[in-house]
């Protein structure tokens, strides 16, 4: 059995033949290490990585480091992590000393984490679909500490439920801090870069300007998984504000409905597409635009988040809301 924790220099590059496919691949003595025990483990569970699921697993504990760095995770972290897998990431985090609440779909993995982290009093594992927990904000507010710190997420998240998560953890600033993803790197640079008339610029970025501060930390390449997706990755932090914009306080569902119909239809202007979100509020859209010296013929990609807010904010002092 290898010991991927043993210390070594971490760039050393070897020929390194996976145990179970017999295959020779040139990486670093740490990533060799920690890909064969992660190979080994699948291998001992009997199951292939589902991609359906999004399985890569991490193998490299470079990686690992830089993840739990670049979330500054300390002891008394209490850290929600989403999709466990193997719990790779989740011993990482444990010892560190930080208490964990791993949520995870995959049946076998769930019960392979239970099994692994019995003795462990820092880590509870749910097994859940984390997108169908009901009572995800009341599951987070039991699990913070007792002082009330707020939570962070750290997680390898399968790249296909990226967009719906994110509209589900974003608006939970009572008890989520910030959240660092490792994600497919496109969508990572488009959710931390995209800024107003860029060709990836959407109803996401606008809706991300609203909750929080987006950052790309650093790229990862596709070579740290296994299996090797066909894409590299990378990790974002998102940093929620504590308080939301006051003039949307109250109407946040609204006024994230009005950006997702505004973004609805990209070659449409902003006002044809506001018609599916109130039809009849458009003659106001034309004067609050104008009052706001804004073009009717303009596109919502062309708004940064304090236009959307302050065009929004207009409306609502004409009583208009969603119909
Ligand atoms: C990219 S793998 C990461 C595994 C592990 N964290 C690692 O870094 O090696 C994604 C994990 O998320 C799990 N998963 C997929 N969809 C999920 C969902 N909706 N809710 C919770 N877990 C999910 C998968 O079963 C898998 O274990």
């Amino acid at each position: 059995m290898t010991n991927a924790s043993v210390a070594l220099p971490s760039c050393t590059v070897i020929s390194c033949v996976s145990p179970v496919r017999q295959q020779r691949r040139s990486v670093c003595i740490k990533c060799c290490l920690q890909q064969n025990s992660v190979l080994e483990e699948l291998k001992s569970l009997g199951v292939r990585p589902k991609k359906s699921l999004g399985q890569n697993f991490l193998v490299s504990e470079a990686v690992l480091s830089d993840i739990v760095n670049a979330a500054s995770v300390q002891a008394g972290d209490h850290i929600l992590e989403i999709g466990p897998g193997l719990g790779t990431l989740t011993d990482r985090l444990v010892k560190l000393g930080a208490t964990v609440l791993a949520i995870e779909k995959d049946d076998l993995f769930a019960k392979h984490l239970e099994k692994k982290f019995l003795e462990v009093e820092q880590v509870a594992v749910v097994h859940a679909d984390v997108l169908a927990v009901r009572q995800l904000p009341e599951m987070i507010r039991t699990f913070q500490p007792a002082h009330g710190a707020k939570v962070k997420v750290v997680a390898n998240i399968p790249y296909n439920i990226t967009s719906d998560l994110l509209s589900v953890l974003l608006p939970m600033r009572q008890v989520i801090e910030s959240l660092y993803l490792l994600l497919e790197k496109g969508a990572a640079v488009r959710l931390t870069q995209a800024r107003p008339g860029d060709k990836d610029y959407r109803a996401m970025s606008v809706i991300l300007g609203l909750y929080c501060q987006a950052r790309l930390c650093f790229g990862v390449s596709r070579e740290a998984f296994h299996p090797v997706p066909g894409v590299d990755s990378a990790v974002a932090e998102f940093n929620l504000h504590e308080q939301l914009d006051k003039r949307v306080e109250e109407h946040e569902d609204d006024f994230v409905a009005f950006v997702s119909a505004a973004f609805s239809m990209k070659r449409k202007t902003l006002i044809n597409n506001l018609k599916s979100w109130n039809a009849a509020s458009l003659p106001n859209v034309v004067s609050c635009l104008d009052s706001g010296g804004l073009s009717p013929q303009i596109r919502a990609e062309a708004l940064d988040v304090s236009a959307f807010i302050a065009l929004y904010t207009c409306l609502r002092v004409h009583h208009i809301s969603r119909k």
